[in-house]
């Protein structure tokens, strides 16, 4: 299935069509199980708290207590510091949440971050053990991934080039080169990305027209993001507003 493109001339309609969308992916998951999903940091997060928390309509229909969060990547730092992706999720997003419900958020073993590898181990062990995967050569199946995309056309910690992108068999990875700092991370790997039951891009600015471009256009130089629009099993939507896709010739979606 091709991936459907929503673009919208405003941040604020990109919001509201994202915000509706998680929703109609929360409605039709298993309610007897926890909605899991996976967040990187960037922009992302900024448009998930407009999304979810502040549009009161989509807020009240959010089952935050049922919502398993973890992460499509994030930095071997201190989860208070400036730079973890948890950090920017509590900041900017969790802390916001009106009520008493939180999501259960599944963070890195922070007392490993001297051991990248073990950290990566760590957090595959919990996942798998979450989804209830007895052999390793199972792959999670997430309910939805959320991600952005970069300059570069990297998602996840997944950069073009890199030696990650043939990983084939663990969950979950780490990089140690990132060429975005900070160097050292952990990410899904595509075999769990392109697992999923949906993936959502959120990219908005005229300075993401240049990549997404490529992106779109030209699949065959395999940056990551293409990767994903073409080998991902579920459903692939970008949410984007009109300056990210001006003169890249896609195929509008309405929602
Ligand atoms: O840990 C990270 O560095 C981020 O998860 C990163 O992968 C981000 O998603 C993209 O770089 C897009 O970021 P923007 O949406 O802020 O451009």
């Amino acid at each position: 299935m091709p991936p459907s493109v929503y673009s919208y001339p405003e941040s604020s309609q990109v919001a509201a069509a994202l915000g509706k969308h998680i929703l109609s992916i929360q409605e039709s998951s298993n309610s007897s199980q926890p909605f899991r999903v996976a967040v990187s940091g960037g922009s992302l997060i900024n448009a998930l708290r407009k999304a979810l928390v502040e549009d009161s309509e989509i807020a009240s229909q959010i089952n935050w207590s049922n919502w398993a969060i973890y992460f499509s990547d994030e930095r071997l730092v201190e989860l208070d510091h400036a730079d973890s992706n948890y950090g920017l999720l509590k900041r900017d997003l969790l802390d916001h949440i009106k009520g008493t419900e939180q999501p259960t958020v599944y963070t890195i073993d922070s007392s490993l971050l001297d051991n990248a590898s073990a950290i990566a181990e760590k957090y595959q062990e919990v996942l798998h053990k979450n989804f209830n995967i007895k052999n390793d050569s199972s792959i999670p199946i997430f309910d939805l991934i959320l991600l952005g995309c970069g300059p570069d056309g990297h998602t996840c910690s997944l950069f073009p080039g890199h030696s990650l992108l043939k990983e084939e068999s663990k969950s979950v990875a780490f990089i140690e080169d990132s060429p975005k700092p900070p160097p050292r991370r952990i990410t899904l790997t595509f075999p769990v990305v392109n697992n999923a039951k949906n993936v959502v891009f959120v990219a908005e600015g005229a300075g993401k027209a240049p990549i997404l471009k490529i992106i779109f256009e030209q699949p065959e130089e395999g940056l990551p993001s293409s990767i994903v629009n073409t080998k991902a099993k579920g459903a692939v939507s970008w949410f984007v507003n009109d300056p990210a896709v001006e003169g890249v010739n896609v195929q509008k979606s309405l929602l």
